[in-house]
């Protein structure tokens, strides 16, 4: 068996685990400098960011504090226009905290516009965003990332952290695939 058995047959490598492995490098670097003198509380977004967040952390050289929240996303209809519902769980103390929210991927950027309000009302001292993969032509609201491994347009990828929906997070690469039948 392989890695890849139980998945679509029509994989495509879109990035590369070599690629990943020195833009997480890079990215480790530039998050070490930028907040340098200060500790860092890590809130990952499972659970596609546990993969990434596990890589990038070790490329941090500074005190971290790492946690994690799981995302309940509902796509509801409220009278005619589309709307999200959208709860976390644990709650997180960030008071007085540099908050640094890691996600595998963003897409329209409602779940991340929704956390960093969040986590702002809880007192962070301040809070940056990070995910390993940003599909930026999918915006519905303004997000921009302060940092971010790869820019994808691809519609649907597997792995590294990422799941299709739930093989495949161990890849050691991203590929592209086609989206799960709905209800798998
Ligand atoms: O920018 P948005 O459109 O809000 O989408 C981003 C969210 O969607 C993904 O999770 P998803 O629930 O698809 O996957 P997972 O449960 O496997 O982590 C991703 O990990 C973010 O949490
Ligand atoms: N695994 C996975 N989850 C997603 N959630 C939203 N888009 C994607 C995607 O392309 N892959």
């Amino acid at each position: 068996m392989s890695r890849e058995e139980g998945l679509p047959a029509n994989l495509k490598a879109i990035v590369t685990a070599e690629q990943i492995q020195h833009r997480v490098v890079e990215l480790g670097r530039q998050i070490t400098a930028d907040y340098a003198g200060k500790r860092i509380v890590i809130i990952g977004v499972l659970e596609n960011a546990f993969v990434f967040m596990a890589d990038l952390i070790r490329h941090i050289e500074l005190p971290t504090v790492c946690q994690f929240v799981l995302s309940d996303i509902h796509d509801v209809e409220e009278g005619l226009a589309p709307a999200r519902e959208i709860f976390f769980f644990p709650e997180v103390e960030v008071s007085g905290e540099h908050v640094l929210l890691i996600e595998g991927l963003v897409q329209s950027g409602l779940t991340t516009d929704f956390l960093v309000t969040n986590l702002m009302g809880r007192g962070a001292a301040s809070i940056k965003t990070a995910s390993l993969l940003n599909r930026q032509s999918s915006r519905k609201v303004s997000v921009q990332l302060d940092y971010f491994g790869f820019d994808i347009d691809d519609p649907y990828v597997v792995g590294y952290g990422l799941g299709a929906p739930h093989l495949g997070r161990n890849l050691p690469y991203v590929a592209a695939t086609k989206p799960p039948e709905p209800g798998v």
